[in-house]
């Protein structure tokens, strides 16, 4: 494995139906800056190379729009997006010529931090698989239907967050199983082939939220311009 080259894939291949926008939100300027923009800039911060994964229709739209920020996004090779997440990821790890380490990252989680990025990657290259989470502030409950529902222990869940950082080889492996519902990220993904407690979490910073929802542009960090 080439244990120094980092690949960066950029997950921008969806529609942004919940948010509600006529276009997918990732071409949105937030704070007078598109979102992918800084998402890409982000990530170039620790990665060599670039790929970034678009909807098929919305290419000649990134063209048009990322020419406008040109001196702001930083070079990056463009492959085709798929039906879900999981076939978007798909296509992108295609992209990736040698055994390395590859970190997949949502394009609408602009405010990740070069010290999460940076330490998802260490701990990939030390146990193949690493993700970056935060533990849970709000109480959890349990619905099981209408009229049940209970209280859990907070203490034993953590929220997920990207980039999710791998030895290349093994997360494509991995990728060639058939799709399921359930695979809402990468690390699902990786776990349904190689088992339990394969996985190695690392701190992820509250800043990075996955901008979803319109009320998400309301929590944009202050301190961004
Ligand atoms: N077929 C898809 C679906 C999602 N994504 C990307 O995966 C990230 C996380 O997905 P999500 O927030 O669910 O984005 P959308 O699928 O666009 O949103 P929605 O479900 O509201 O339509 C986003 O950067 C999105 O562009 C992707 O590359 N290809
Ligand atoms: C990958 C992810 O961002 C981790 O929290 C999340 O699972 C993506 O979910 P979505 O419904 O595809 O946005």
């Amino acid at each position: 494995m080439n244990r120094t080259k980092k690949y960066g894939i950029i997950l921008a291949g969806g529609k942004g139906l919940r948010m509600g926008k006529d276009l997918p939100k990732q071409f949105l300027q937030v704070k007078g800056r598109m979102i992918l923009s800084r998402t890409l800039d982000a990530m170039a911060q620790v990665c060599d190379h670039l790929i970034l994964v678009l909807p098929q229709n919305h290419i000649a739209l990134w063209k048009e729009l990322s020419q406008k920020e040109s001196r702001l996004v930083p070079t990056h090779s463009i492959t085709i997006g798929g039906e879900t997440r999981f076939h978007s990821v798909r296509n992108g790890l295609e992209m990736v010529e040698e055994n390395s380490l590859v970190a997949i990252h949502d394009g609408v989680r602009p405010y990740v931090t070069e010290e999460t990025i940076r330490i998802s990657f260490e701990a990939a290259l030390r146990f193949g698989a690493a993700i970056p989470v935060l533990p849970v502030t709000e109480s959890l409950r349990l619905v099981k239907s209408e009229t049940e529902n209970e209280a859990v222990n907070r203490n034993l869940y953590y929220t997920v967050q990207t980039p999710q950082c791998f030895e290349s080889d093994r997360i494509k492996k991995a990728y060639q199983t058939p799709y399921k519902e359930t695979f809402t990220d990468d690390a699902a993904v990786y776990e349904h082939l190689y088992g339990k407690n394969t996985i190695k979490l690392v701190e992820g910073n509250w800043e990075n939220i996955k901008i979803t929802r319109p009320n998400d542009l309301l929590f944009i960090p202050e301190f961004i311009d």
